[in-house]
């Protein structure tokens, strides 16, 4: 599903590069954990599978296609198959919920009627359910992260991108957010999630793949935040 072949990205006017030679191979229905110090390059190599950014050298393949010989004009075709969670969750704050919803399907062309019944469906999977009136600054913390989780899920993307999605968040409601994108992973969508969160991360048990100055130093099943031999 998402495939890097020798990676090297080198920021202009920089020489250090922000990836160095990065070989990883994430299969469908996968679930990953990007770890590293800050700087490490986590942002980088996400940026990459969205092209916001493009390789130095070598290549980058999203679900089979190669995406920096990919047409322009079918880069938003691209991010529309992918779902993306920030920390600071990005909602509309004068949109209700359920707008904040709907307009991720309205911009991808959904038919109302789509729209109206694949609303409070993702409203439901996100534990939000009868909340979709609400306006996003009546909600805590956690909740919004749900709606944007709804929110770039809704379309059911092939792939489900995480930056930091718990670092604004306690212990407790953190586990909540990651019970959900457990379960966005388990209907086939794949999950790379990019994270300081120690605590989640040993809790889940899945793949970890850590960075230390844009090389990968580690990529381990059922994984845990730190390194234990
Ligand atoms: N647009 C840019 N221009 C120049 N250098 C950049 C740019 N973006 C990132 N870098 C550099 O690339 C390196 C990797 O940064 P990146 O943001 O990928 O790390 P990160 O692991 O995501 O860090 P964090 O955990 O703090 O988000 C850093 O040295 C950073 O300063």
């Amino acid at each position: 599903m998402i495939r890097f072949e020798k990676v090297t990205k080198t920021y202009p006017g920089t020489t250090k590069p922000a990836l160095e030679q990065v070989s990883v191979d994430v299969e469908k229905g996968e679930f990953v954990f990007l770890v590293g110090q800050s700087g490490s390059g986590k942002s980088t190599a996400l940026r990459l599978v969205l092209r916001e950014t493009r390789p130095t050298s070598g290549r980058v393949y999203v679900a089979g296609k190669e995406i920096n010989r990919l047409a322009g004009w079918k880069v938003p075709r691209l991010r529309r198959d992918i779902g993306t969670v920030f920390q600071d969750f990005r909602l509309l704050q004068n949109k209700t919920v359920g707008e904040n919803v709907a307009f991720a399907m309205q911009v991808t062309g959904h038919s109302r009627q789509e729209i109206a019944t694949r609303v409070p469906e993702t409203l439901e999977l996100v534990g939000l359910e009868g909340k979709g009136d609400r306006m996003p600054d009546e909600l805590s913390g956690g909740e919004q992260q749900r709606v944007a989780i709804a929110r770039a899920f809704v379309n059911r993307p092939m792939i489900l991108i995480a930056d930091e999605p718990t670092g604004n968040l306690d212990p407790a409601t953190s586990v909540g957010i990651m019970k959900i994108l457990d379960r966005i992973n388990r209907t086939g969508t794949t999950v790379v999630m990019a994270t300081h969160d120690a605590g989640v991360v040993d809790q889940m048990r899945k793949r970890v793949i850590e960075l230390e100055a844009g090389r990968v130093i580690r990529d381990q099943s059922q994984g845990v935040y730190g390194f234990q031999h």
